[in-house]
């Protein structure tokens, strides 16, 4: 029985017997019906629709993808015996092998037994190419390419369905003089139908997307900004449930500290400290974020973005690639965007700083693979430094849009839509940018450079630590890149926050203390600092040193 769709195409004409093909093959009409006197060599000339068909190339239906597991659903083994000849033709056009072979494969077609009207076609094309029997018009061939393409649509393969029209279709260009109106109706037909059927797949792989979770990866330079933003994203009133995964470096976790959940909309925050999302720790990576979605699901609940804070010394390129090289992640996570915060004031410097031999600046990376880039502290910044950094930054990244920002500004909303679910992610660009972007990552980092953690029982003193920092910064003025922490200080009833980047340091109190315990911690990232004297220093700054406890560990910033 024909399918609707097929009935409603090819309506037969009431003689004809129930296998007959669809009307423009019929005897009556006269084409491959009649017997053809064999006028010697076929067409002599060039056959541009000769190379490159899949059937002439040995594969069959059976070769599309995603369908070559069920062959002989679709008739592999069929196809096979009917090009070896094991399949007698259902129709037989006397004297003409041609017409014997292509009616036949038109009458399997009908049935949809698409292995032997493939073979059968097949044999239709070899029969052409050998020069037996009578000349074949090009229209006639075009039909055994147009019903392969017909035969495709029916299997939902619209992609490869367009391989075998473009050679009818290429037959019809050299010139249309002579082809049946029918023929012609016939290609039109299935152009359309590949059309269709193209866009009708399109849509539901968008939807299917769209389904999935998006999940913006914030990149940025030590101290540019990433956790301020977080904070000001997750305390906006855009009605989104947000999960969070934050990757710092060293055991000792300040940012998920520092990160404020707000009741309103955060479902989660995940920490990685134990090394960097984009070397050693891609196994955990993806088992957090498997985790979140279970977490989510097991309560009821559901996530409208995920938000991953990578080190400030991360390479993004790596973390992208797992939304396209693990199954669990690109069946349930769409990469959306790589969203690159710059420093306004510090990028210029970050950017020119030297690196070990065949490592990259990480800042340079990280802006020029960002979607987005948001340049920070605008306010601490004159007219023209911002101008000079906004060049800067067209200059690495052209396609970026840029966003000026000062963060610190709270009274000025800050604008979510821009930042999340923006589709701003492509896997084309990606390639474009770097060839071997989803093959074995082999990125190397800078091992100089390391993070000192460290973790203080005791309190401290306010005038020691100032006389500290101040001779930090005095020694290392560009080597210390970045220091931040958490710490008790006498006389603060809060938190005392402390953030240095560069030479710029800042501290204030800043909410209350978890727990009874006030265990104070910092890090500090730099290259060729002596890490002995800072601990010795900190040491001093106890209100009573002998009473004060200090635990470190120094990692190099990727361990
Ligand atoms: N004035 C000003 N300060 C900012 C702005 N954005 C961030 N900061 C400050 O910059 C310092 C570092 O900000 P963070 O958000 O911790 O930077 P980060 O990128 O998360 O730092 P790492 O995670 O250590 O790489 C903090 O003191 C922030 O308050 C801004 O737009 N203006």
């Amino acid at each position: 029985m024909l399918g609707p769709l097929r009935q409603a195409r090819f309506l037969r004409p009431s003689w004809a017997p129930s296998w007959a093909p669809r009307p423009p093959f019929c005897a009556q009409q006269g084409w491959w019906g009649r017997s053809v006197s064999s006028g010697g060599s076929s067409s002599s000339t060039a056959n541009p629709e000769r190379m490159g068909t899949c059937a002439e190339l040995g594969c069959g239906p059976s070769a599309l993808s995603g369908h070559s597991k069920s062959g002989d659903v679709l008739g592999l083994t069929n196809e096979k015996k009917t090009l070896s000849g094991n399949v007698k033709p259902p129709v037989v056009v006397p004297g003409d092998e041609f017409a014997t072979n292509l009616q036949s494969a038109e009458m399997m077609l009908s049935e949809r037994r698409f292995g032997e009207a493939w073979g059968f076609s097949t044999r239709a094309l070899l029969v052409h190419s050998s020069g037996r029997g009578r000349r074949i018009k090009p229209w006639e061939r075009a039909i055994c390419y147009l019903l392969r393409a017909e035969a495709l649509l029916d299997m939902g393969a619209p992609r490869r369905a367009l391989t075998e029209l473009h050679p009818a279709k290429e037959l019809l260009e050299r010139g249309r003089q002579g082809w049946p109106t029918e023929a012609l109706k016939r290609i039109e037909e299935a152009d359309a139908r590949y059309h269709a059927r193209k866009e009708e797949n399109d849509q539901q792989r968008i939807e299917k997307e769209n389904a999935k979770v998006p999940v913006t990866v914030i990149t940025g330079f030590l101290g540019s900004g990433k956790t301020t933003l977080l904070n000001r994203i997750l305390r906006e009133q855009h009605g989104k449930r947000i999960a969070v995964i934050e990757n710092e470096f060293g055991e000792v976790g300040i940012d998920s500290m520092l990160v404020e959940q707000a009741e309103r909309t955060t479902e989660t925050i995940v920490e990685m400290n134990n090394g960097c999302i984009c070397c050693t720790l891609r196994g955990d990576f993806i088992e957090g974020m498997q985790k979140v979605l279970k977490d989510v699901r097991a309560r009821g609940s559901h996530l409208d973005s995920v938000f991953i804070e990578t080190t400030g010394l991360a390479d993004p390129s790596p973390i992208a690639s797992t939304f396209f090289l693990d199954p669990f992640m690109q069946e349930n996570y769409r990469l959306d965007s790589i969203l690159g915060v710059c420093d306004a004031k510090h990028l210029l410097s970050q950017l020119e700083a030297k690196r070990e031999k065949s490592c990259v600046n990480e800042a340079s990376e990280q802006v020029a693979f960002s979607d987005r880039l948001l340049l920070t502290k605008t306010d601490l910044c004159s007219e023209m430094e911002i101008n000079g950094v906004l060049q800067h930054l067209k200059r690495l990244n052209p396609f970026a849009q840029v966003l000026p920002l000062n963060l610190k500004d709270v009274e000025t909303p800050l604008p979510v839509e821009q930042l999340c679910d923006v589709k701003a992610f492509s896997l084309d660009k990606a390639l474009d940018f770097d060839a071997t972007f989803l093959e074995e990552d082999d990125h190397t980092h800078d091992g100089t450079i390391q993070a000192l953690g460290v973790k203080l029982n005791g309190v401290l003193h306010q005038e020691k630590l100032n006389v500290f920092f101040a001779a930090v910064l005095k020694r290392y003025p560009k080597e210390m890149y970045r220091m931040k922490g958490i710490l008790d200080v006498k006389g603060i009833p809060e938190r005392y926050i402390f953030h240095a980047v560069n030479c710029h340091f800042g501290g204030m109190p800043q909410g209350s203390w978890p727990t009874e315990e006030r265990q104070s911690k910092a890090v500090f990232i730099g290259k060729g600092i002596d890490h002995a004297w800072l601990v010795e220093g900190l040491r001093n700054c106890f209100v009573d040193p002998k009473e004060g406890f200090l635990e470190s560990n120094v990692k190099s910033a990727h361990e």
